[in-house]
């Protein structure tokens, strides 16, 4: 698929509030943070904050069953992070933690935090924050902003990609080094404990859905440009 859409013709001034949710691998981050260029928009990566929260509380020695714990440590989490997408950073009381969060370990335990109602509440709460901070020109994707963080959004997406597609992104995208067995864990069953507190595998009313299985990179940035194109005009 090609696209004709010229970003060019999204004007400038008008809010813009772009909210991508999708599973795990179907291209939520790498096809947002890109759309987001093309669009002179930010980038809010909101998967990112919900590491953040889980990496400080495993610092901690925060028990991630101890729900009144972990919406405790997610009050209290100093978080900033980048809202470029042109720079990637994460940081938690001042310190780059945009790697670490990104570790295997933290990937297998984060469905604890995400599933905490009370630090969803305070995570939620930030998001909206931030989105209003920036202008609302953004591009904003997880599991839930085209549902709770960005309901009233000029354009919402649901991104998905078939579970074979996903596995082998991930697989990839790690450098191969991991068994069969630990990208569905990191994939699939976190996936099926998200999914506990969030629907994100089936499009909401007003929700446009791009399958991506069969797309490569630029021609699912271009899909989504078309449905941003065609929500707004
Ligand atoms: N249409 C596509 N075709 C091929 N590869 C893609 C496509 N979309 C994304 N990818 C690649 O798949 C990998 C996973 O994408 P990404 O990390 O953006 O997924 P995600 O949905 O944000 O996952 P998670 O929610 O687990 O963070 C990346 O390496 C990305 O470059
Ligand atoms: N809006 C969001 C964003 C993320 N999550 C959860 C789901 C994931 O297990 C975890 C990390 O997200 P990722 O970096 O893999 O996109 O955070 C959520 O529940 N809601």
């Amino acid at each position: 698929m090609s696209s004709n859409v010229n970003p060019a013709q999204f004007r400038l001034g008008k809010p813009l509030v772009v909210a991508i949710d999708g599973p795990s691998g179907s291209g939520k981050s790498s096809i947002s943070r890109e759309v987001a260029r093309r669009l002179h928009a930010a980038y809010l990566d909101t998967g990112a904050m919900y590491r953040a929260v889980t990496l400080s509380c495993m610092e901690a020695g925060i028990d991630l069953t101890d729900s009144v714990a972990v919406e405790a440590a997610a009050e209290n989490a100093d978080i900033a992070l980048s809202l470029s997408p042109d720079e990637e950073w994460v940081r938690v009381s001042g310190r780059d933690v945009t790697d670490a969060i990104r570790e295997p370990v933290v990937s297998s335990s984060v469905s604890a935090v995400a599933t905490t109602l009370g630090a969803r509440a305070e995570l939620v709460r930030r998001q909206q924050q931030l989105i209003r901070d920036s202008g609302l020109r953004i591009v904003a994707e997880g599991r839930d902003i085209t549902t709770v963080v960005a309901p009233h959004a000029e354009v919402r997406i649901l991104l998905t990609a078939s579970e074979e597609a996903r596995l082998r992104r991930r697989g990839i995208q790690l450098g191969g080094t991991q068994t069969a067995a630990a990208l569905k864990e990191q994939v699939l069953v976190r996936d099926a404990k998200d999914s506990t507190v969030v629907d994100f595998q089936q499009a909401a009313d007003g929700v446009v859905t791009i399958d991506s299985s069969d797309l490569d990179f630029e021609e699912t940035v271009s899909a989504v440009l078309e449905v941003v194109f065609t929500s707004t005009h």
